[in-house]
C-alpha cells in the first residue's frame, strides 16, 4: 500500500517551499490537492496550492458524503474554509502521496486512511525567525494583510500546541533553519519508510 507524507506545521515554517522541493526529489509522488475558499494570493496558481473554491462547492461535497476533512477559521476577512475531498485523487493502493496540511487534517486523514497510511512530517522554526520570514513575505505582496498574519500567528500557538501535538502523535521535528539541511533531513525520512 502507498503512503501519504504529510507536512505540517505553524505558518511560514516553510511548508510550501519544502514541498516544492520534495517533489522535485521524488517525481513519482502524487500531490493531493486541497480545496479552500480564501483569496488566491498572488503568484499561487488554481489546482497547483489548492483548489480555489466557494461555500457553495462545500456544500455540494458535504452533501455528497466526498468531505474527508474540512476546517473553517475567522479570518480578519470572513470565515475562510480549507478541506479534503474524496474527489478520486487518491488510490493507496497505486501511488503515494506527499501533502500539506494541519494538525487537524492530519488526524482527520489517519481516521480515515488509517494510522499505517500516514507520515507525519512536522517542520519546526523558532517563532521570532518565522515572524521574520512571515512578515518579509507578506511585505512582497501588493496588498499585504498584517492583520491576519498577527491573527494566525497567535492562532498557530494555540492550535500547534505541545498538547496537541502529543495528541495527534507527533515524535519526530524538522528544523527549517538552513533549508538544505532541513530538506535532506525530511528525505531521509521518506527513504526509510516503506512506500511504493
Ligand atoms: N530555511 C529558510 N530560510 C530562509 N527563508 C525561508 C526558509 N524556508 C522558508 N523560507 C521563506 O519563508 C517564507 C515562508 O515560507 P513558506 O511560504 O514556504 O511557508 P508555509 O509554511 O508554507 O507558510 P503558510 O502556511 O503561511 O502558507 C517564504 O518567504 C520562504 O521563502
Ligand atoms: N492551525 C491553524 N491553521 C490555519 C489557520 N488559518 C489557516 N490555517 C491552515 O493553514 C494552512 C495554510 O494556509 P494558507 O492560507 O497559508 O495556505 C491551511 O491548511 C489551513 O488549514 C489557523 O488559524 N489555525
Amino acid at each position: 500500500m502507498g503512503k501519504i507524507f504529510y507536512l505540517m506545521g505553524k505558518s511560514s515554517s516553510g511548508k510550501d517551499t519544502i514541498y516544492k522541493e520534495l517533489l522535485q526529489g521524488f517525481p513519482k509522488m502524487k500531490r493531493i490537492v486541497l480545496y479552500t475558499t480564501r483569496p488566491r494570493r498572488e503568484g499561487e496558481c488554481d489546482g497547483v496550492e489548492y483548489f480555489f473554491t466557494d461555500e457553495e462547492k462545500l456544500q455540494q461535497f458535504r452533501k455528497q458524503g466526498q468531505l474527508i476533512e474540512e476546517r473553517s477559521y475567522h479570518t480578519q476577512y470572513g470565515v475562510w474554509s480549507y478541506f479534503t475531498a474524496d474527489d478520486g485523487q487518491i488510490n493507496l493502493r497505486q501511488e503515494d502521496y506527499l501533502v500539506i496540511g494541519t494538525l487537524e487534517s492530519y488526524r482527520a486523514m489517519k481516521e480515515y486512511f488509517g494510522a499505517e497510511s500516514l507520515v507525519p512530517l512536522y517542520i519546526e522554526v523558532e517563532d521570532g525567525l518565522r515572524l521574520t520570514r512571515a512578515l518579509e513575505r507578506e511585505k512582497r505582496q501588493s496588498q499585504p494583510r498584517y492583520d491576519e498574519l498577527c491573527r494566525r500567528f497567535l492562532a498557530d500557538s494555540k492550535d500547534f500546541s505541545e498538547e496537541n501535538l502529543r495528541a495527534a502523535g507527533i515524535e519526530k521535528r524538522f528544523q527549517n533553519v538552513d533549508l538544505e539541511e532541513c530538506i535532506e533531513a525530511i528525505e531521509r525520512e521518506i527513504r526509510g519508510c516503506d512506500f511504493l
